[in-house]
C-alpha cells in the first residue's frame, strides 16, 4: 500500500506546461510488431482544450496510438510529451493516468452491482488517504463534484439506481463520468457511440462537445455522421502515419484521402 501511494505521489503534482497551446506532442513515433510498423514516424499535436477526432481504416494505427499515449505500448522511437515538459515515455500506465490522461475503452466497464453514485464515488480523485479509508465520508467539494458530474452526464435521476440496470448508452456516459471524477486534462475516447441508439448518439455528441475547453478530448470513431456532428479538426491515420488533418470539409476534399478511401487502396 505504501509503495502504491508513493508511486502516485510521484506524479500527482505534475502539471503539463501548455503555454504553447499544445497538450499532447507525438513526434516521429514508430511502433513495430514483428517488423510490421503499426505506427510509422507519426507526428501529432493535440491542442489544449480541443476536441479532435481520429479516423482511419481498420489497422490504420488508432488503437496503437492511444496505447502509446497511455503507456500500454512503448514506441521503438519518438517523443511523446504531456505538455512541453512531461515525458510520458518515462512514466508507467498508472502514473500517466494519475498525471491526468484518462482513457475510455469501447466497452463500458462500470461496476454493475453498485449504484451510479457509488461508481462515481469510487472514481473520485482522492488524497493518499483513500488507500486506508474506502467509503470515507465525502467533503463538500467532493459531493459538489459528483453532483456536477451527474448533471453533465445526464444521470442525476438515476443516481441511486444500479449501474447494471442502465441502458448501454447510459453506461457509456457513466463511464465518462467516472473518468471525469479523476479530473483528467486529456480524455481519450474509443468508439463512444458504437451500439448506441440515434438519440443516445446525439446526446453523446452534446456531452463530448461540452467537455472540450475544460478538457482536451480525443475521439476515435468509425461513425462518420457522428464525427461530422462533433468534429472541428479531424486527423486521418493511414498505415501508421497522419495522412491528412483539417476540418471535415477539408478532409473530404483532400486528394490523398480521396485516393485512399475511394481509389484502389479503398478497404
Ligand atoms: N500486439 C500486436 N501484435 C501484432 N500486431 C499488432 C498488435 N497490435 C496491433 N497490431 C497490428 O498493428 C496494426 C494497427 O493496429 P491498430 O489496432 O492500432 O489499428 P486501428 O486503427 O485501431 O484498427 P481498428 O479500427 O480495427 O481498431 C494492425 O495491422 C494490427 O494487426
Amino acid at each position: 500500500m505504501k509503495q502504491q501511494a508513493s508511486v502516485m505521489g510521484a506524479t500527482e503534482n505534475l502539471v503539463p506546461d501548455t503555454r504553447h497551446g499544445v497538450i499532447l506532442y507525438m513526434e516521429n513515433v514508430s511502433v513495430s510488431f514483428d517488423g510490421f510498423k503499426a505506427l510509422n514516424d507519426l507526428n501529432l499535436y493535440i491542442n489544449d482544450g480541443e476536441l479532435r477526432c481520429l479516423i482511419g481504416a481498420n489497422g490504420a494505427g488508432k488503437t496503437t496510438l492511444m496505447d502509446v499515449i497511455t503507456g500500454k505500448t512503448r514506441p521503438d522511437q519518438g517523443k511523446v510529451n504531456f505538455g512541453q515538459q512531461i515525458d510520458l515515455l518515462k512514466l508507467n500506465e498508472a502514473e500517466i493516468a494519475q498525471a491526468g490522461i484518462g482513457r475510455k475503452f469501447q466497452k463500458p466497464t462500470v461496476f454493475e452491482a453498485l449504484s451510479v453514485y457509488e461508481n462515481l464515488y469510487l472514481s473520485l480523485k482522492m488524497d493518499k488517504g483513500i488507500w486506508c479509508s474506502l467509503w470515507h465520508k465525502l467533503n463538500g467539494e467532493q459531493k459538489d463534484d459528483i453532483e456536477r458530474i451527474l448533471a453533465t452526464i445526464g444521470l442525476t435521476e438515476q443516481r441511486h439506481g444500479l449501474a447494471g440496470n442502465l441502458s448501454h448508452g447510459q453506461k457509456q456516459w457513466l463511464e465518462i463520468g467516472m473518468l471525469l471524477a479523476a479530473k483528467p486534462r486529456v480524455l481519450l475516447v474509443d468508439e463512444p457511440v458504437a451500439g448506441m441508439t440515434l438519440q443516445e448518439t446525439e446526446r453523446t455528441a452534446e456531452l463530448l462537445t461540452s467537455l472540450a475547453g475544460e478538457h482536451s478530448v480525443v475521439v476515435v470513431e468509425h461513425d462518420m455522421s457522428f464525427v461530422r456532428s462533433i468534429a472541428r479538426t479531424v486527423t486521418v491515420l493511414h498505415q501508421g502515419s497522419v495522412l491528412a488533418e483539417g476540418t471535415m470539409a477539408q478532409i473530404q476534399s483532400h486528394p490523398d484521402v480521396k485516393r485512399v478511401y475511394l481509389g484502389e487502396e479503398s478497404t
